[in-house]
């Protein structure tokens, strides 16, 4: 029997689900054994259930195409198969933190794409370099439960993750004001062109609900826990813009922001350079080596030629320079359904593992 940790994927035919397949083939540790969707998927072959809507650039792995597609709403049905499950499920906010919360009471834990549980106050939400500490809540949303295993994990919202790790490298100087203007790509409304035509050539200023998360998240990520969950921090103030753009993959972020401490530029640069946590110690399988990347050249980084870094995992930044109203400005790239969605969840898994909150049951 393999020694790898049996993975269920709640949501398996979406674009999220089907990157978590894509990422997962060949993984070390994990390995898919269950696929679970909506009743009308539930039943067929997951090729049958995919159709012609699969949207990887790598090929569908033979290993799930003859897989029958479990009903997600049977909860027992799919834990019976699994160690724990990722989560990308396509339901309202109330349906998902249903569904979630009723996995984990079933003793499977729960490392979820979605935004449902960012904000339930003992959920962690993790970017792994940044708040890993932040899965001590953990046997505390365990108690409230009831469960000895079984807990939610959530990771942040794609947009923050071009902005939020660079200015977590540079804390020391107190980032006091940020404005952030987003140009996300389409695949993070679960998009490609064929889908979205109207998107070819044009440039949509409204994304529901993204400007709320973009100027949120970050503060919960820059949080502490206290008496069992965590408390969001209190600054920098964040504004943001996030518009849509005709790109498939890779959100961009155009960041100006003012210091406590103003620091010189090559000081910015060196602790960008400089800028690792504990999936690097720890070389889980997914951790970029260098995850923030500065590039020097005023043309970079280009989502065309920067978007796979690190495999999609790693942060490419630059233009940094001084600004006439704030301190600096600079820009920033992070692949969105990579780092920005299935990878951030895989990575969380990975040192949910390190850390010994998941395990073989
Ligand atoms: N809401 C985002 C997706 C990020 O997870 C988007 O629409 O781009």
């Amino acid at each position: 029997m393999s020694d790898k940790l049996r993975v269920g994927i709640l949501g398996a035919t979406g674009m999220v689900g089907q990157r978590f397949i894509a990422l997962l083939e060949n993984h070390p540790w994990f390995e898919v054994v269950t696929l679970a969707a909506s009743p009308r998927s539930a039943g067929k072959t997951y090729e049958e259930a995919v159709g012609d809507r699969w949207k990887m650039t790598t090929p569908m792995p033979e290993a799930v195409k003859k897989m029958v597609v479990k009903n997600v709403n049977e909860v027992e049905a799919v834990c019976e198969t699994v160690d724990f499950v990722f989560s990308a499920v396509d339901m309202t906010k109330d349906e998902i933190k249903a569904i979630e919360e009723a996995y984990a009471k079933a003793e499977t834990p729960v490392v979820s794409n979605n935004s449902a549980h960012r904000w339930t106050p003992d959920v962690p939400m993790i970017i792994p370099e940044v708040n890993p500490q932040h899965n001590e809540v953990i046997p505390y949303q365990k108690k409230r439960l009831g469960t000895t295993r079984g807990f939610i994990a959530v990771k942040p919202n794609c947009s923050i993750q071009s902005y939020t790790p660079a200015l977590d490298a540079l804390k020391e100087y107190g980032p006091k004001v940020v404005v952030a203007t987003t140009y996300q790509a389409i695949s993070g409304a679960g998009k490609n062109f064929k889908d979205w035509p109207e998107m070819e050539g044009n440039i949509i200023p409204f994304i529901g609900g993204e400007e709320e998360k973009s100027e949120q998240e970050p503060l919960r990520i820059w949080g502490h826990i206290e008496d069992g969950v965590i408390v969001k921090a209190d600054g920098p103030v964040i504004t943001t813009q996030c518009i849509r753009v005709p790109v498939l993959n890779g959100h961009t972020a155009a960041v100006f922001v003012s210091f406590e401490k103003k620091p010189s530029k090559e000081a910015i640069i060196e602790a960008w350079k400089n800028y690792k946590g504990l999936p690097q110690e720890l070389e889980l399988p997914s951790a970029p080596k260098q995850f923030l990347h500065y590039f020097e050249e005023d043309n970079r980084p280009q989502v065309a030629l920067d978007v796979d870094y690190e495999n999609g995992f790693g942060v490419t930044l630059g233009r940094l320079r001084e600004d006439s109203v704030y301190d600096y400005k600079f820009i920033g790239l992070s692949h969105n359904t990579v780092r920005g969605a299935a990878g951030g969840a895989v990575l969380c898994a990975e040192l949910l593992k390190a850390q010994g909150y998941i395990s073989k049951k």
